[in-house]
């Protein structure tokens, strides 16, 4: 994914002001930034949500979404949301969802409806949704909001694996505990990406 000179701005309000991003295969990428400093709209741009006032983004491939607002329909069970995103993505079968569902261990709620799930649970559908079709480019808004630490270490997990898989994986949080865990980190703040810490190999 290539993100060139994307300038955004709500009114009088400039939050993006020139944001250049190169996301290559096999990367796992995180942005962080304060409360406001316009995370959101950077990562609606990135998946084509919201048009920017100016810039270009050009992606290869599939790419998964995982939004900060879990767009989830409470009167269907997982189930029926995995097969409804199935058809969707038109896949032949819903392997890939397993695998996810058994990695963040929540197979069990298979047959539950969205809207009894807790808000944890309904994060791991949501991170099963935009998973579940093996995107080249994964975008992730807050992913671990909700999670409980031995789920936080999964996701981390998952997103290795992803990762290793020659996916490219972008998270993006107000707060980055784990930075050594990602291959690249940025701090969006006055509207543009500063570098961060690199982390090891
Ligand atoms: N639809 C909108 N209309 C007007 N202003 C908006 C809109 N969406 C966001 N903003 C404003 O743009 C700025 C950036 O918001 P954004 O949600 O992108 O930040 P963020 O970094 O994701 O914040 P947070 O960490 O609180 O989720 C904020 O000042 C916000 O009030």
């Amino acid at each position: 994914m290539e993100v060139s000179g994307v300038h955004h701005a709500y009114r009088q309000r400039r939050v993006l002001r020139g944001v250049d991003l190169e996301l290559p295969p096999g990367v796992l990428a995180g942005i962080v930034g304060e409360n406001g400093a316009g995370k959101t709209t950077l990562l609606r741009i990135l998946s084509g949500e919201l048009r920017p006032d100016r810039g270009t983004v050009r992606h290869h491939g599939r790419f998964g979404y995982c939004p900060q607002q879990v767009v989830l329909n409470d009167a269907l069970t997982v189930r029926q949301h995995l097969e409804f995103f199935r058809i969707a993505f038109a896949l032949a079968d819903l392997r890939r969802a397993e695998e996810v569902m058994e990695a963040l261990r929540f197979t069990e709620y298979a047959d539950e409806r969205a809207g009894s799930l807790s808000g944890g649970t309904r994060q791991k559908l949501n991170l099963t949704l935009a998973l579940m079709h093996d995107p080249q480019v994964l975008l992730l808004d807050e992913p671990y909001q909700g999670f409980d630490w031995d789920t936080y270490l999964r996701f981390w997990d998952l997103a290795d694996q992803v990762r290793d898989a020659g996916r490219s994986v972008l998270v993006v949080a107000h707060l980055a505990y784990d930075t050594n865990r990602l291959d690249q980190l940025w701090r969006l703040k006055d509207g543009v990406l500063h570098p961060g810490a690199q982390a090891a190999a």
